[in-house]
């Protein structure tokens, strides 16, 4: 082991006084060496500084990375999962993403590339063409929240239809079709830090969140909510037809064989059916500021 070697190692024994280490290790290698090894005496010092930085950067990530959480919001159709995610993520400076976005993505390719015919799936041509189906989320300056792009092609917009709506169910109880999607969430989540909304977020993607919520409300005021907004936005909307498919859903999710829809044992349950964005809002930070503050 060379001299510079084992001083380095050395060094990093006592972190309690870091400069005076520095200090007494390199006027012990100035004594030894005296003036004639002066580069010697010059490099031994800078590379006890170098490990006593690096030492510091490690705690401050450390440190870092344990304030942060993980929180998995799951829950009913339509129920404001979303909304509540976005704010929280948008107030904390967390990463948001919309896990219901990346299956509807997935739904809205297998419509265009040919793998429904009528209400069946082509299983086999979807197995293949999921590995080339990348699914990221930019932020879009104007709403100030994360777009869905397929492929590198926006579909925020065509993503939310009532055909993509009417699909998605089935589409995401394939297990393959899961598999690719969850790997992809816990890779977004690996520093925490992130809000996540969906179905098994709290059970299967995340189970050792820190923060889980399970939200619901009554059907009826979910398909009023869906319906609000899709007339907000200038679509054609129908009552019925969203209050159908909000319970064809739940029935669905909660009744495929892989990942179904159900509220973790841990999960806090929040019933918003009588809540306002608002009310909502204030209940999850105060149980974010529970746990983080
Ligand atoms: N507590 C609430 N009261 C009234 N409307 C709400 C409430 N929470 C959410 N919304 C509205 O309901 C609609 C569905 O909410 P969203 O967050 O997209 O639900 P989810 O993510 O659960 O599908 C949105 O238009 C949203 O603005
Ligand atoms: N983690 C998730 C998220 C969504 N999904 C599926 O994707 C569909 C659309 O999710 P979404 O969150 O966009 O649904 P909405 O509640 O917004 O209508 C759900 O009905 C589920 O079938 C899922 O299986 N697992």
């Amino acid at each position: 082991m060379s001299f510079k070697v084992f001083l380095g190692k050395y060094s990093t024994f006592s972190n309690n006084h870091p400069f005076l280490d520095i200090f007494l290790s390199s006027f012990l290698t100035f004594l030894i060496f005296q003036a004639s090894h002066f580069n010697a005496f010059i490099s031994n010092c800078w590379v006890i500084i170098q490990n006593y930085l690096y030492l510091w950067r490690t705690k401050l990530e450390e440190f870092i990375k344990m304030k942060k959480i993980t929180i998995a919001i799951d829950g009913f159709s339509s129920c404001g999962k979303s909304t509540m995610a976005k704010d929280l993520a948008k107030e904390v400076g967390y990463i948001y993403i919309d896990s219901g976005a990346m299956y509807r993505a997935v739904t809205l390719y297998s419509i265009e590339n040919g793998i429904f015919n009528g209400n069946t799936i082509d299983t086999e041509k979807l197995k293949q063409d999921i590995k080339n189906i990348r699914i990221s989320f930019k932020l879009n300056p104007e709403t100030g929240r994360p777009d869905t792009h397929l492929n590198g092609v926006n579909v925020e917009s065509k993503i939310r239809s009532m055909e993509v709506s009417s699909k998605v169910s089935p589409i995401s109880a394939l297990d393959f079709v899961r598999e690719a999607m969850v790997a992809q969430q816990q890779v977004m989540g690996k520093e925490k830090g992130i809000v996540m909304d969906g179905r098994d977020i709290g059970t299967t993607v995340f189970p050792d969140a820190e923060l889980k919520i399970f939200v619901t409300a009554s059907p009826e005021i979910r398909a009023q909510r869906r319906y609000d907004e899709l007339k907000a936005k200038g679509q054609k909307a129908s009552f019925d037809e969203i209050l159908e498919n909000v319970k064809q859903r739940d029935y669905m999710d909660q009744h495929r064989e892989v990942s179904p829809l159900r509220k973790a044992e841990d999960a806090l349950l929040l019933d918003n059916t009588n809540l306002t964005i608002e009310q909502q809002k204030k209940w999850l930070f105060e149980q974010f500021n529970k746990i983080t503050g």
